[in-house]
């Protein structure tokens, strides 16, 4: 199956939410048309005016942009999938007692112009009710209100008055979110530093483990060498199971004895990675919201400790976020901005939610680079943020 059958197949529940709702608003005021089969062109007017650009903030800045290597082109999470390809299913034979469909004819002015045949499309004409109704889809697939109010004004620019198809807004929906969606697609950058150090942020189940033991094992694959830092000392369940994962992607995991300090643990994984010529140092930490003052205090003295040995770290602060707490994520990422230099997002639980959307509001909102989605509990459930397969696989288009 190719790379957005499969995106598609595990955004389902979004894609379908918005499907359905799509269907069922074009309907409820839409009329049949006879249609050429060719569809109506549908461009998409010049965008309105630009969105404000994302904070400089969002550009890692500990690392001079000069130093940087180019993007990488085989950057985490970017790898295509390595599942082989599935065998496909074998093709049901047309079944043979079916009802015979009546040759269509064609229409007289088809026949004359020598056109393809018509085909009946439910067309609505986009008024105020219409536009009320997407706005409450949106809202309801966690886009969020503003988000959803931007980018119905955005489709009806223009459009006022004219008739669409459920096809047509499926493709108008998808554009303007892959234009609101592109700048944030961003791999992981990779610096020239030994060891880059990337701090994971999150609350606890977001996916930090999950995400760490992915990038390791994508990292690892591209030649690199990792060393994984299990920084949530307090709680031994979570260290055991970044052990795992290390296992896994055959790469070490420091660990300290329960209830040590994660600073110092971050220190010796500093010195190990740096004696070991490590390309990178993937440092887990607690995600204990409750106490934020103790949180805040734990991060930055993980900080304060690793620039003792290299004052440009961390080089990127990564922050896990879990799809299915929807809106929520949007003051997670104020949260965790306010307790750390958040450099860019992971979005993981994508597969299985109905609250996709959340994403769309995210890049709208804080304009932080999505470096990977998360789409499964397998070690190669990671994929890079392609945003035009995101929002087609979000608004059920098909390739
Ligand atoms: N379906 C799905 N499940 C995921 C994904 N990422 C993580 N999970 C699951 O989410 C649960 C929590 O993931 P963890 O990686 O343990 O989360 P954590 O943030 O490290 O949580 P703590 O260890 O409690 O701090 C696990 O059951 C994972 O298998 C994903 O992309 N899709």
């Amino acid at each position: 199956m190719s790379f957005f059958g499969k995106l598609k197949q595990r955004l389902m529940k979004s894609s379908s939410r918005i499907e359905e709702g799509l269907d069922s608003i074009i309907e409820e005021g839409g009329e049949v048309e006879e249609a050429l089969a060719e569809p109506e062109e549908v461009t998409a007017p010049e965008p309105a005016a630009p969105e404000p650009a994302p904070e400089p903030g969002a550009e890692p800045e500990l690392v001079p942009e000069a130093e940087a290597e180019p993007e990488p082109e085989a950057a985490p999470a970017a790898p295509e999938p390595v599942e082989p390809e599935p065998t496909p299913e074998p093709t049901k034979p047309e079944p043979v007692a079916e009802k015979p469909q009546p040759a269509a004819k064609p229409g007289l002015l088809g026949r004359i112009m020598g056109r393809k045949e018509a085909k009946p499309v439910v067309r609505r004409v986009l008024d105020d009710d219409m536009l009320e109704s997407l706005e409450e889809l949106l809202i309801a697939s966690d886009m969020g209100v503003d988000t959803a109010l931007r980018v119905t004004a955005n489709i009806a620019e223009g459009r006022f008055g004219r008739k669409l198809s459920v096809e047509e807004i499926k493709r108008l929906l998808s554009d303007e979110i892959a234009r609101i969606m592109d700048p944030v697609a961003k791999p992981l950058p990779l610096f020239p530093k030994k060891p880059q150090v990337v701090l994971v942020v999150g609350v606890n189940g977001s996916g930090k483990t999950t995400t760490i033991g992915k990038l390791a094992s994508q990292f690892k694959a591209a030649g690199k060498s990792v060393v994984i830092a299990a920084g949530d000392t307090f709680r031994a369940a979570a260290v055991e199971q970044l052990q795992v994962w290390g296992d896994r992607a055959g790469v070490p995991v420091l660990t300290a004895p329960e209830g040590s300090d994660p600073a110092s643990l971050a220190f010796d994984a500093m010195t190990k990675a740096e004696a070991e010529g490590a390309d990178l140092l993937l440092i887990d930490t607690a995600g204990r919201l409750q106490n934020r003052a103790d949180l805040m205090e734990e991060l930055a003295k993980i900080v304060r400790v690793i620039r003792k040995k290299d004052e440009t770290a961390p080089h990127n602060t990564l922050l896990v976020l879990d799809a299915t707490t929807g809106q929520n994520a949007l003051s997670q990422v104020e949260t965790f901005q306010k307790l750390a230099d958040v450099s860019g997002l992971v979005m993981t639980k994508l597969d299985g939610t109905a609250k996709g959307g959340v994403l769309v509001a995210l890049a709208d909102k804080f304009g932080l680079p999505i470096h990977a989605i998360g789409v499964g509990e397998q070690i190669d459930d990671l994929q890079a943020f392609d945003p035009e397969e995101f929002a087609k696989a979000l608004t059920g288009l098909d390739a």
